[in-house]
């Protein structure tokens, strides 16, 4: 989880290949609609966003449900949100990618992507960080990525 430009398909590709678990990138989820939307500046509205977080909580659902472990790379900025991804698995645990906002920036910038790096604010302002009753942690984006998938491995006991 985290803002868009934040790390997190960086970071999950890396936890993949130490893992080797299946990976859903939360972009390629969303109805063509929303990625229009998102590509000419314009926030998503927590009606945009119901279906693709249900759509993502399937996915993994049908996998946990066989004893598959999955990453799911989605934003995931709101608890309310985050409630529907934990339909998906008793076991959701979330690693929140964050950082300087002029960081993030710079990154945004330095990237081809569709979202525009004028949507950062409203991510910003829109992220409600994990609640302490919610299983996860935080990684510092300025770190090397291998030093972040280190401390994710480790938290999960995988290390
Ligand atoms: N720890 C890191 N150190 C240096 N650069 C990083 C790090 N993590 C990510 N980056 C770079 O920052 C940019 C944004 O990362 P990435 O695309 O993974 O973010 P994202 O959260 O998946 O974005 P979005 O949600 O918009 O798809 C990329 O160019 C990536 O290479
Ligand atoms: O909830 C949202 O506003 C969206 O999911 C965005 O965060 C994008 O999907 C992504 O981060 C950009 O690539």
């Amino acid at each position: 989880m985290g803002v868009s430009g934040s790390g997190k398909s960086t970071v999950a590709r890396a936890v993949q290949d130490k893992l080797g678990w299946e990976l859903a990138e939360g972009d390629d989820f969303h109805p063509p609609e929303n990625v229009a939307k998102m590509s000419e500046g314009t926030p998503l509205t927590d009606a945009d966003r119901w279906g693709w977080l249900e759509s993502l909580a399937d996915w993994t659902g049908e996998r946990d449900a066989s004893g598959t472990p999955t990453i799911i790379t989605c934003s995931a900025l709101r608890r309310t949100y985050r409630d529907v991804l934990r339909r998906g698995g008793e076991a959701t645990f979330f690693v929140h990618c964050t950082g300087d906002k002029h960081m993030i920036l710079d990154r945004m910038n330095a990237r081809e992507h569709f979202m525009p790096p004028s949507l950062l604010e409203s991510q910003l302002d829109t992220l409600e960080p994990l609640q302490p009753d919610e299983e996860g942690m935080d990684v510092d984006i300025a770190l090397p990525v291998d030093r972040i998938v280190a401390e994710v491995l480790a938290r999960l006991g995988l290390g």
